[in-house]
């Protein structure tokens, strides 16, 4: 398991952060200028922070204690970045071959047919990177990181670039990355789908220091972190496909519970993770009755945490999960919710949005 622990001052700014990021995708998850791409440049080795460990069991990247200080290209990282920067000049085939090149002779390697496969990009190999899609340039990125027998994938903001309809289209093949490919990943995002639908675990930040770190599930629903604010609050749901309707939804078994969302494409059977954004959640003490909403989620109030304004975000424990729901303070006043009170979660079917809807990937909740 890499063990990051790292230390540096840029002048307004002190970096203090110590975590461990376990196999599976490790999200860098806080605000502009909380120092996530700080850490990902001590990691690379583009920033030699005033004192540091980076390691993992007996690969060390940097012990500023005893002077161990890999060069960048001795790392073993294979880099995802926003614009992708492949070379304009060479084929998809012979960027992927720039990939294979940096591997150690001796070092495990994925097939490139494998890679290929793995990210759907055998019609395109003999294209040039100007001829591609965004979304398709970014699938041949992460082959070339791939190829290039990483002991360690670092992803900074990798689909901030992107619009809404390439975002849906490069997840997935994140979510196969994370679920098939045994490579750790570092990835950065201020994005909460895209942390819900991707992280085996959740770093924290907040103004250069780890305010939490754990599974997603866990870092998610917990309402004195909120790392993207309480407007973007949300809670994340490991699920499994019951069932596809003939009207267009599709019915999930959320601990028991039945769960009603649109369309998603994993088939019967298939796992999924779901974030519910705290806005899109109304509480009810009663059980209601004729509402048009189908999802009705009976929980206990684990703990109400009131912002700085008129809201308050309340975080209730249902067999689905945790599950967070923002609301005025006033109607928790009303609605006498404190810790141990029963509460409904109303979630509207049609606000779960597709990029909050995932597959695989559990979130040891
Ligand atoms: N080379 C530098 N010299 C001085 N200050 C720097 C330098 N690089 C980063 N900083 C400062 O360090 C802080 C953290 O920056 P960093 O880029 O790590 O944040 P971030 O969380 O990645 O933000 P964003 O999401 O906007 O990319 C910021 O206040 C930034 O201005």
């Amino acid at each position: 398991m890499l063990e990051v622990s790292v230390r540096h001052r840029f002048e307004g700014f002190a970096l203090d952060a110590a975590f461990k990021a376990p196999p599976g995708v490790t999200v860098l998850f806080g605000r502009s200028g909380s120092g996530k791409t700080t850490i990902i440049n001590t990691v690379a080795g583009l920033l030699m922070p005033d004192s540091g460990r980076i390691a993992s069991g007996d690969w060390c990247l940097l012990d500023t204690e005893s002077g161990i200080r890999l060069k960048p290209h001795r790392r073993r990282l294979g880099y995802i970045f926003q614009e992708g920067r492949l070379f304009p000049h060479l084929t998809v085939r012979q960027n992927l071959a720039y990939g294979a090149w940096f591997a150690p002779k001796d070092a495990p390697r994925a097939s490139t047919a494998g890679v290929v496969d793995l990210l759907g990009i055998g019609h395109l190999l003999d294209r040039r990177p100007g001829a591609l899609s965004g979304g398709e340039k970014q699938r041949v990125a992460i082959g070339r990181a791939l190829l290039s027998a990483p002991r360690l994938i670092l992803a900074d903001e990798p689909l901030a670039a992107l619009d809404e309809a390439r975002k849906a289209e490069i997840l997935p093949y994140f979510e196969r990355l994370r679920d098939e490919v045994s490579v750790p990943i570092l990835y950065v995002s201020h994005s909460p789908s895209e942390v819900a639908r991707l992280a085996t675990t959740v770093v924290a930040l907040d103004a250069g220091r780890v305010v939490a770190q754990g599974p997603a599930a866990e870092v998610l629903g917990n309402p004195g972190i909120l790392p993207a604010g309480a407007r973007e609050a949300g809670a994340v749901l490991t699920a499994r496909v019951a069932r596809h309707h003939a009207d267009g939804l599709t019915e999930l078994d959320a601990g028991g519970l039945p769960l009603f969302l649109p369309k998603v494409p994993q088939p019967e059977g298939g796992r999924l993770r779901v974030r519910i954004a705290a806005h899109d959640v109304i509480l009810s003490r009663a059980r209601p009755e004729g509402l048009s909403a189908l999802n009705i989620l009976p929980g206990v109030v684990h703990e109400v945490r009131p912002g700085e304004g008129p809201g308050a975000i309340v975080a209730l424990d249902t067999c689905a999960g945790r599950v967070l729901a923002r609301i005025t303070r006033r109607s928790a006043n009303v609605l006498g919710l404190v810790p141990g009170a029963e509460v409904h979660a109303i979630v509207k079917t049609v606000s779960v949005a597709p990029l909050d809807v995932g597959g695989g990937g559990r979130t040891k909740r």
